[in-house]
């Protein structure tokens, strides 16, 4: 599933947030977003997960108009892991995946065995088969940002949108969950903040400042000093890691 955005603006309290955006995810890319604090990242997912209202622009989900389309019909397609998983009401950890089956169901239709075993493998991708009776509510940030990724694979989407997933993980738990990601081979837009995380998993980047994008193309033509110190205005020197061949940053004073 190809999703197309274009000449996207956002406009919050009379302050332009983002402006003139135009991006691409080709079906089963991993797209990353980087860029500072407060550059807008989250900003355009929210605008593509129509959490909030552009002033302009248009958002195509293949030919889907996403902005004027049904959201029971969006969320048949397309799923997101946003960087906030605090709820007010307590489920368990079960439930709380079963919600990802909720918008392939008709009104007061319930789980059969068929959702059964997709939540079930849901839990399983991210270790967290154990936990499904506990409550949500007394997991660990880590734990419970895996029970929302779970939930967003077991709404088995065409496009995952990912708002920083790697928050609250520690190192095994970033790198499982983006290795999980990357499984799915899905079309993946995430706006990630570790950059070597992001040249190992992406595909495609997109860079971000005082919301426009200033470079976008492969991690190799991206994550280079120059594009980096403008951006993140941090010197750096990046280089291929002898270990594991992939492109690291050392960040200097
Ligand atoms: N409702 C709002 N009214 C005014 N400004 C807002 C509003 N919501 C967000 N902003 C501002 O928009 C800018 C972009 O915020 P956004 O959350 O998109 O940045 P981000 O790149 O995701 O940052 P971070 O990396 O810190 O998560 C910030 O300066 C933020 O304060």
């Amino acid at each position: 599933m190809n999703l197309y955005v274009s000449d996207i603006g956002v406009n919050l309290s009379g302050t332009d947030i983002i402006e003139n955006i135009e991006l691409k995810v080709m079906d089963g890319q991993f797209v990353g977003i980087i860029g500072p604090n407060g550059c807008g990242k989250s900003t355009l997912l929210k605008t593509i997960y129509k959490v909030i209202k552009p002033k302009c622009g248009t958002i195509l989900l293949d030919e889907m108009d996403l902005l004027a389309a049904n959201p029971k019909v969006i969320a048949q397609k397309s799923a997101v892991v946003g960087q906030f998983n605090e709820i007010s009401f307590d489920f368990t950890v079960w439930d709380m995946v079963a919600m990802g089956r909720s918008p392939h169901k008709k009104l007061l239709e319930t789980d059969n065995d068929i959702d059964a075993g997709i939540i079930r493998a849901a839990l399983e991708k991210v270790n967290l088969e154990k936990h499904s009776d506990r409550s949500y509510l007394s997991l660990s940030g880590g734990e419970k940002q895996r029970v929302v990724l779970a939930r967003a694979i077991a709404q088995q989407p065409q496009l995952l949108i990912l708002d920083e997933p790697t928050n609250h993980l520690d190192v095994k738990y970033q790198i499982q969950v983006l290795s999980t990601v990357k499984s799915l081979s899905i079309s993946t837009l995430a706006a990630l903040h570790d950059l070597e995380l992001a040249a190992r998993y992406c595909d495609y980047l997109y860079a971000m400042k005082a919301g426009h994008v200033v470079a976008h193309g492969k991690p190799e033509a991206i994550l280079i000093k120059d594009t980096i110190q403008k951006i993140y205005d941090v010197k750096c020197e990046i280089y291929r890691n002898p270990v594991n061949g992939c492109l690291a940053v050392t960040y200097l004073s």
